[in-house]
């Protein structure tokens, strides 16, 4: 078998194979996905071909950015689009990828790489962990009412969460560049969130609200009529009113557009999508049981190809000294790592000291962004803790200002 990087000349060998390896068809969208293998890199795809030169395997990278806790933004390799014919399954296509890109990743000095998984016992092997999660929160019309924020009954209580904007209600084709712009502000300050090229708002090759798919979307403004936040929305089925996604520069702005659909007449519930459990606006609600959280999965799973880089590139909260012995069984590596965090500085240097914490690079991954305690995989028996307050130390170091979250779909 050859694995080969493609040029422009092989896109539609290459959408044609990976279609095929995912039974559909080209001009079908996948899940709302509008055309999205439009947005394909073709300088950054692999084919596998078989001993007779056929295609039968397929894997890509998109160029994003990723926000790191502290705002801090890295390169991130977006792997896509990974699939093999049915036909040569389970005989190592997969695997001889995956080692054929994280090598090129790697020369290309990238830091780490991210992937949505179409199945999740796939990826932990070749060192992916899941570092941000999501849900849908459903709220029945006849329990949405919101509660009054009691910090702001104080009369001296600072204002925060006030809202002096407004909102108004467009065709997603009326848009502009409007969303591109909102979402590149929220992005930038929001761990785990990636980038949005600007050739995905233009070839509308994501989900909804990116996708040609009809929507209406609510544009909040700020004071100033900055536009400032969005929710992209469709009523369908049993008058039930579904947000793709609330965008907001600040939590003011996101309760705004929720109580603006909430408010919808003619409404039988209002399904939030992409807002996990802790979401404050579970609380906003006066009764705390009017939203269901459900579909509560996995998103974005993370790669380190270079931890001292990747653990210098965060942003951190708690001072702290960690040494970490990390395995990379996939690479067939294992190194010893001092992680020293001064002023919000992260530093990481080899070390022959005593590990506080043993773990694979998987689960290195999943604590990455702050969004997976490492006492929780400590006491899954995925991390082994070599001292009592190593988990606890652990815990407090690689926590994030926020919980992680990335809506992007790719
Ligand atoms: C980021 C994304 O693009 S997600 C999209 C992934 N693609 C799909 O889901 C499309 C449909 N599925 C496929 O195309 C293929 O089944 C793939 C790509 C998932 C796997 O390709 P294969 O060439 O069969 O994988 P390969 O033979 O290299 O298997 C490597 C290992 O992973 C395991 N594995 C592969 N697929 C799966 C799976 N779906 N579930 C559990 N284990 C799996 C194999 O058993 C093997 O284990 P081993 O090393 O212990 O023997």
């Amino acid at each position: 078998m050859e694995i080969r990087s493609t040029t422009d000349e092989d896109r539609d060998v290459f959408v044609d194979t990976v279609h095929a390896a995912f039974g559909r068809f080209a001009e079908t969208p996948i899940e709302g996905g509008g055309l999205w293998w439009s947005a394909l890199e073709f300088d950054r795809c692999l084919l596998a071909l078989a001993a007779d030169g056929r295609p039968v395997g397929t894997a890509a990278a998109h160029s994003f950015e990723l926000t790191l806790p502290g705002a801090k933004l890295v390169p991130a390799a977006g792997v896509t689009a990974v699939g093999v014919l049915p036909s040569h399954r389970r005989q190592g296509v997969l695997s001889a990828m995956m080692r054929h890109q994280l090598a090129e990743l790697r020369a290309r000095g990238e830091i780490l790489s991210v992937l949505l998984a179409s199945e999740a016992p796939i990826y932990g092997r070749f060192g992916y962990g899941p570092a941000t999660y999501t849900a849908r929160l459903t709220v029945p019309r006849h329990q949405a009412a919101l509660a009054v924020p009691r910090a702001r009954q104080a009369p001296d209580a600072a204002v925060s969460g006030s809202d002096d904007g407004s909102v108004e209600v467009l065709r997603r084709a009326e848009c502009g560049e409007i969303l591109e712009a909102v979402y590149d502000r929220y992005r930038r300050a929001q761990p785990g969130a990636l980038s949005r090229p600007h050739r995905w708002w233009a070839l509308r090759a994501g989900q909804p609200p990116i996708s040609p798919a009809p929507r209406y979307v609510a544009v909040h403004r700020d004071a100033h009529g900055v536009p400032d936040g969005y929710a992209s929305y469709s009523i369908g089925e049993g008058n039930a009113l579904t947000v793709d996604e609330t965008i907001a520069a600040d939590d003011a702005g996101f309760a705004a557009l929720a109580r603006f659909a909430l408010g919808h007449d003619l409404v039988s519930r209002v399904v939030f999508k992409h807002v996990p459990a802790e979401h404050p606006l579970r609380w906003q609600f006066a009764d705390f049981r009017a939203g269901e959280v459900s579909g509560d999965t996995d998103w974005l799973w993370v790669r380190l190809l270079d931890v001292p880089r990747a653990l210098t590139a965060r942003g951190w909260f708690t001072d702290g000294e960690l040494v970490l012995d990390v395995e990379d069984p996939f690479l067939g590596e294992r190194n010893r790592y001092l992680l020293t965090v001064r002023d919000g500085k992260g530093d990481c240097v080899p070390t022959d000291r005593e590990p506080g914490l043993s773990l694979d690079v998987r689960d290195l991954g999943s604590i990455y962004l702050g969004g997976t305690a490492p006492s929780t995989l400590v006491r899954a028996g995925h991390i082994q803790a070599h001292r009592a307050d190593a988990a606890t130390l652990a815990d407090a170091l690689f926590r994030a200002e926020r919980s992680p979250h990335c809506l992007h779909w790719f």
